[in-house]
């Protein structure tokens, strides 16, 4: 067996394995990023000196590492995650001083795929996105330029998500693609002109490496091996954790006749890569330059992940100063992201109130902060009926809390002009919902007649 170097950045430990045949490599370099506690880095460290088959050994307690479930919430967790948020506070928690930091730069999203907008399920073929969720990166994506940069091939995940009109970066950034569908960001036919495929020398070995991984690995029972086209992945979400030390010997026992693949690993999962110089950190700074923003102080790039190749990503908007990385995990974890949300939902809670800022903002400095497709959520505080019935006829609105089509709204203001513009300007400042107390029953008319409290504007467009 031809001794190679196989890196195996344990994905929560702050080292990267190299697993070596010489032993002065005991004290690999700090690697980017990583959690783990001192004592387990000593006894992954001192798996290293030991004979080769303890070496895999290591693998195994890193691959075990890689899968945060395997935490049980213990008091000590819980503080741990106590101290971490603290340094990763949540975005939804922040968002206010967020879009402060934006004001006046030209936001641009860059999300990842499973674990963000999608749940992590057992089968990767059925890691769907919800339709909200797709609702949601559509309007996103006529605020702003969105990509999404993932470790799926490109066409997989454009299957999963449906939208012609976003920039996809798959295989972890190896296969870039502009928008096939013209939008507010891509008038020009020079965004859908973009290709990008970095390793495409590297395809035979990919697909040789495929064919020999899934002939030795499927003897393990639940072992996968996914074709991503410049790059592939060995699941280990469904194999028995007694199986990992094998499945790790046969992963092994293929990449050691290909040096110029790498491994690194995710969640549950062991990613096969070329040793090109290329990441989700260098997509990025990719698509920024196709936008014509990669040397623009104004620009405000916002990349959201979970994964260990979402780190190169976050890394990179560190270097450069702009923008910041937003980590999904509900556990804590050593990383280069600012910010934190817990899952998929609160991604897309982010993305939503991120799409009404982006209205609200407009509206407000076009002094026009209502547009005819909005929808208002109104809370009409009653008064005397029969101003309600000479304003509104019978056209009466209903008194609980409706939704009223925005132009109709309009064409009542017009009837209620004098007294509903105070409350419309104090809307025109309002982000989000605004609690509404129950009326009181003897709240009286004031003398502008009926009072409206707006409480959200639903953007339509
Ligand atoms: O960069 P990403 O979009 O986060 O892709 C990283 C890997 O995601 C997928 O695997 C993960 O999600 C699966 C479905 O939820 C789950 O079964 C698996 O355990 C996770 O690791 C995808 O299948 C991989 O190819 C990607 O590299």
């Amino acid at each position: 067996m031809t001794q190679q170097n196989v890196v195996v950045p344990d994905t929560t430990s702050g080292v990267s394995l190299t697993v070596s045949p010489t032993p002065a490599q005991k004290k690999p370099p700090p690697a980017p990023g990583g959690y783990i506690s001192i004592s387990r880095r000593r006894r992954v460290l001192k798996n290293l000196e030991i004979n080769g088959d303890q070496r895999v050994n290591a693998w195994v307690e890193s691959m075990r590492a890689s899968s945060p479930t395997h935490l049980k919430s213990t008091p000590s967790l819980s503080q741990d995650h106590n101290s971490w948020i603290l340094h990763h506070p949540s975005a939804l928690d922040m968002f206010d001083q967020i879009v402060d930091a934006s004001k006046g730069k030209q936001i641009v999203m860059f999300l990842d795929y499973d674990g963000t907008l999608s749940p992590i399920v057992e089968d990767p073929d059925r890691a769907f996105m919800s339709h909200s969720m797709r609702k949601t990166v559509k309007k996103l994506a006529r605020c702003f330029p969105t990509a999404i940069v993932t470790g799926r091939c490109k066409d997989k995940v454009y299957n999963f998500v449906q939208l012609a009109e976003l920039y996809y970066a798959g295989s972890h950034g190896m296969d870039i693609k502009g928008p096939t569908r013209s939008s507010k960001y891509n008038k020009d036919s020079k965004a859908e002109a973009i290709l990008f495929q970095p390793a495409s020398d590297f395809l035979p070995m990919i697909d040789e490496v495929y064919q020999q991984l899934v002939e030795k690995t499927k003897s393990t029972p639940g072992a996968m091996v996914e074709n991503n086209k410049f790059c592939l992945s060995v699941h280990f979400r469904c194999v028995d954790e007694k199986k990992w030390s094998d499945l790790a010997r046969q992963v092994k026992s293929v990449l050691k006749e290909y040096p110029k693949l790498r491994l690194t690993q995710g969640r549950k999962v062991l990613e096969i890569r070329p040793t090109i110089k290329w990441d989700k950190g260098k997509a990025l700074e990719f698509l920024l330059e196709s936008l014509g923003l990669a040397n623009c102080s104004d620009v405000f790039p916002v990349y959201i992940g979970d994964d260990r190749s979402d780190e190169d990503a976050f890394k990179k908007l560190r270097d450069r100063g702009q923008g910041f990385g937003i980590l999904v995990s509900k556990f804590p974890k050593d990383t280069s992201a600012y910010y934190s949300l817990q899952e998929p939902d609160e991604v897309m809670s982010f993305l939503q109130r991120l799409v009404e800022w982006k209205h609200m903002s407009q509206r407000a400095r076009q002094n026009n902060f209502l547009d005819e497709e909005d929808t208002l959520k109104l809370e009409i505080i009653p008064s005397p009926s029969m101003i309600i019935d000479r304003i509104l006829g019978d056209s009466r609105m209903k008194m609980a809390p409706c939704q009223l089509p925005c132009y109709k709204f309009l064409k009542l203001t017009q009837k209620l002009q004098l007294w509903v513009r105070p409350a419309l300007e104090v809307a025109s400042r309002i982000h989000s919902c605004t609690a509404v107390d129950q009326p009181k029953k003897d709240r009286e008319a004031t003398d502008k007649g009926v009072t409206l409290i707006i409480t959200s504007v639903l953007c339509q467009s």
